[in-house]
């Protein structure tokens, strides 16, 4: 049995692969309510419309039934991690957590598995991360993902892979976390960009120096550059930059284009903007494309005054 906590669309989209890919799967959302309506309609409405849920996926009122399983998949929001785990002890260590999600939490600067081990030290800890939209992994077209672990991942790489999900393992967790929770950001900027009307060069430029403040990151922080050319770097950076199937896409042509995007939605760049800065500062590393995001999003500058501060830095080498 593989269990997941959280019925977002990501936990959704996973549950239904690996149910099809012919895996015992449970899910559990916090949410009585959605729960009935999923055991129901065998769909869920609120976050994957249209897509149904096999026979093999039971949806979970309580939390105890999705653990004890050989892995547990943790599929909730970055910052909502460190509550859910301190929330619920009974999330333990009888079975390998892992992380489904991509962000730096605001609270601590940790990334999910760091956070993870942080409370539940000696767990066996891994992060599922890399371009795949949940509405493609559910309706079962080809995508392939990092799998990364302190460990030896290739028990949980062999559970977790189906024929239409193809897992990639790496012992760089590091560079897996931040591939994942870099690139929203950068997102972000591209989305402004085309919102703004900048144009598409504007956005191959960002994207492009983008990826080069994401690898200097990276790397000061102990994370391997090969890593962040992969599925989990520069793979998820093309998807999320270029398709307004991305929330992190989308949230920046709104900003670009000065118009409001709805609160409910889970745009995770905005939050991993402001820890990564606070942690480039720590380290003393450059990310103008990083603070030019957190400046615009929490409205300490216009979209002029950032495009003028990003052209008119001093000119360097490449
Ligand atoms: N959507 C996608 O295409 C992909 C998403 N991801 C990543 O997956 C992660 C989750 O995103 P996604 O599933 O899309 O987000 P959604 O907003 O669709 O879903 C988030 C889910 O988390 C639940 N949740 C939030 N806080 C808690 C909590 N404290 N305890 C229990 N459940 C909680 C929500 O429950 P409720 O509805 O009750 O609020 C909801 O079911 C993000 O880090 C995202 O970057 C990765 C790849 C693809
Ligand atoms: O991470 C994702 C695709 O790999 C999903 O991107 P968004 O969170 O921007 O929708």
């Amino acid at each position: 049995m593989i269990g997941i906590v959280g019925a977002g669309a990501f936990g959704t989209a996973l549950a239904v692969a690996l149910a099809n890919g012919g895996r015992e799967v449970r899910m559990w959302a916090r949410d009585p309510a959605q729960v009935r309506a999923m055991q129901t309609a065998r769909q869920n409405a609120r976050a994957l419309p249209g897509v149904m849920l096999p026979e093999n996926l039971a949806v979970e009122a309580e939390l105890a039934a999705v653990l004890g399983g050989r892995a547990l998949l943790l599929a909730v929001p970055t910052q909502a991690l460190g509550g859910l785990l301190d929330r619920w002890p009974q999330i333990g260590a009888r079975q390998p957590l892992v992380a489904c999600c991509k962000g730096v939490d605001l609270a601590s600067l940790l990334g999910p598995v760091e956070m993870i081990l942080a409370r539940r030290p000696g767990a066996e800890a891994a992060i599922l991360t890399g371009p795949s939209f949940a509405f493609d992994i559910a309706r079962g077209l080809p995508t392939a993902l990092t799998l990364a672990a302190t460990g030896d991942a290739s028990a949980l790489q062999e559970l977790l892979s189906t024929p239409t999900l193809r897992l990639y393992r790496t012992d760089d967790v590091r560079g897996a976390e931040l591939g994942g929770a870099l690139k929203n950001v950068i997102a972000i900027a591209a989305g402004v960009v085309i919102g703004a009307g900048l144009g598409d060069s504007a956005r191959a430029a960002l994207m492009t120096r983008g990826y080069a403040e994401m690898v200097r990151l990276a790397e000061v922080l102990g994370a391997r550059a090969e890593t962040l050319a992969g599925l989990s770097g520069f793979g998820d950076l093309v998807l999320t930059c270029t398709s307004s199937q991305s929330r992190n896409f989308r949230f920046g042509v709104a900003l670009g284009r000065r118009e409001a995007f709805d609160p409910a939605v889970t745009v995770e760049g905005v939050a991993t903007a402001r820890a990564v800065v606070r942690l480039a500062a720590e380290r003393g590393v450059d990310m103008p494309v990083t603070a030019m995001v957190d400046a615009l999003a929490s409205g300490r500058i216009t979209l002029e005054s950032a495009e003028a501060h990003l052209m008119n830095r001093p000119l360097k080498q490449e």
